[in-house]
């Protein structure tokens, strides 16, 4: 049998190179497999934070039904033999529709967490999107994917890009701060990520009291931020206790247990550090339209709402100047019973304001197969983020396991297009897709 690579960038040339090899890939292609093996490699209350959800995670489910209700027509003879995946995005080109989405605190799915996440991205030249809650410093990210090695080459494209995803400060000298940090350490583009102004009920975590930043846990950017760190040292920030309603405080999160109140007495400093933070991040204050003045006065590239799941909201978002919007729920983490970001999605790319403006539109909530990303695409989105399985992906391998879980879901993406009969990103709209399908069918 002989194999043979379409012209480069092709994506599909992965699944050539594992049957070529003659022997199973080192991790499984299959993506419901990335999660049950990464469950079964890292701490329970670890996997829980990655898998969990809001409430009884109904929409976490909607978000993965969704997709069931939209099926492909295919066509054939259209001569799709090579494929163009690329897209451009904010005036840059990059070879494939897919970004790595932020996600926080990548240090409980792997030590190497965001350094390793972020060379893969940069090595298939997939935009990279670090979240506020990351759990590597944000100089030392920008510094690994700077220097991390591409291999996708093409002239067309542009050199790997890097996003800053913003978890909206209360205060808006810190907010200024982390953006003029971001600038410098060569982010283009802020994503602003407006549906976790309070963090959801998430019962997985709970029934272990386990948030992992009360550790210090993806607090990196905070805790080296020199406003916030001025703030702390002024005792500005933060609870202001006594020592007496620290030990108290120390007593009753110890729940009567002596190691764990020894654990916090050792480390109570810091413990004190991350309530300071997280009172900042996820303070419970929740902006207003008007409030992204600062953020338009103080940031010089585009600016991405992430989180927006209705028209209405798209309409605002236009209104206000943004460049671009992230049709989000955040993975269903957010709010229990809320629509599925397809849904959303459908609407908001139906909707003439929406159509005529200039908005780019990506998307994220359940994308776990490569026709998962061209369903997206065909309903409008401008590109995909993904989400939990690049995270399993790192917890099973690092760095070389991101590559596997994007090459997959690229190589997927690209074979069904060929067999769909179309032959670029531009040839995929709502009519290859059955829009008639209803629900439970
Ligand atoms: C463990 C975890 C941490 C996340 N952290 C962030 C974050 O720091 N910032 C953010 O905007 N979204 C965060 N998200 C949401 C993702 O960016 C994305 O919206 C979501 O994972 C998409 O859903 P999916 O993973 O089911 O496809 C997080 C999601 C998970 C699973």
């Amino acid at each position: 049998m002989q194999f043979q690579e379409p012209c480069y960038p092709s994506w599909a040339g992965y699944q050539t190179r594992i049957y070529s090899a003659l022997l199973p890939p080192k991790l499984f292609t299959d993506s419901s497999r990335w999660e049950s093996e990464a469950r079964a490699c890292m701490p329970s209350r670890n996997y829980n934070y990655i898998y969990g959800t809001a409430g009884q995670g109904r929409t976490q489910r909607a978000n993965l039904d969704a997709f069931l209700r939209y099926r492909f027509i295919p066509h054939v003879l259209s001569g799709a033999t090579v494929r163009d995946l690329s897209v451009t995005l904010f005036g840059k080109k990059f070879p494939s529709p897919i970004l790595v989405g932020p996600i926080g605190v990548q240090s409980i799915a792997h030590r190497q967490a965001e350094v390793a996440s972020a060379r893969a991205a940069a090595k298939l030249n997939v935009p990279f999107i670090l979240s506020t809650a990351s759990s590597t410093n944000m100089e030392t990210v920008a510094e690994a994917h700077a220097a991390a090695s591409v291999s996708v080459d093409g002239t067309e494209f542009t050199k790997p890009d890097r996003w800053y995803q913003l978890y909206w400060p209360k205060d808006d000298k810190l907010t200024v701060s982390l953006l003029r940090r971001a600038e410098i350490s060569g982010f283009s583009v802020l994503v602003v990520t407006l549906d976790t102004f309070s963090l959801g009920f998430r019962p997985a975590d709970l029934d272990e009291s386990y948030l992992p930043f009360i550790w210090g846990e993806g607090c990196a950017i905070g805790f080296n931020d020199p406003v916030f760190n001025e703030k702390c040292s002024n005792k500005l920030a933060g609870p202001k206790l006594s020592i007496f309603q620290k030990l108290k405080l120390l007593i009753e999160k110890s729940g009567g247990s002596i190691s764990l109140f020894f654990a916090l007495l050792w480390r109570h400093k810091q413990v004190f550090k991350s309530l300071a933070w997280i009172a900042e991040v996820y303070s419970g204050t929740h902006k207003t339209w008007e409030d992204l003045k600062l953020l338009r006065d103080s940031w010089n590239g585009p600016i991405v709402l992430k989180g927006i799941q209705s028209v209405e909201d798209a309409h605002l978002a236009i209104k206000h100047g943004m460049s671009g919007i992230i049709v989000s729920n955040h993975g269903g983490r957010q709010t229990d019973g809320a629509i599925a970001s397809l849904d959303a999605l459908e609407k908001i790319t139906a909707d003439e304001e929406v159509r005529q403006s200039n908005l780019t539109i990506m998307f994220d909530s359940g994308i776990r197969t490569g026709s998962d990303i061209l369903k997206a695409l065909a309903l409008g989105a401008n590109a995909v983020l993904i989400g939990r399985p690049y995270i399993y992906g790192l917890a099973l391998g690092g760095q070389e396991g991101v590559e596997h879980v994007l090459k997959c879901l690229l190589a997927d993406a690209d074979i069904t297009m060929a067999n769909l009969g179309r032959k670029s990103i531009a040839e995929l709209d709502r009519r290859i897709l059955d829009l008639e399908i209803v629900e439970g069918s």
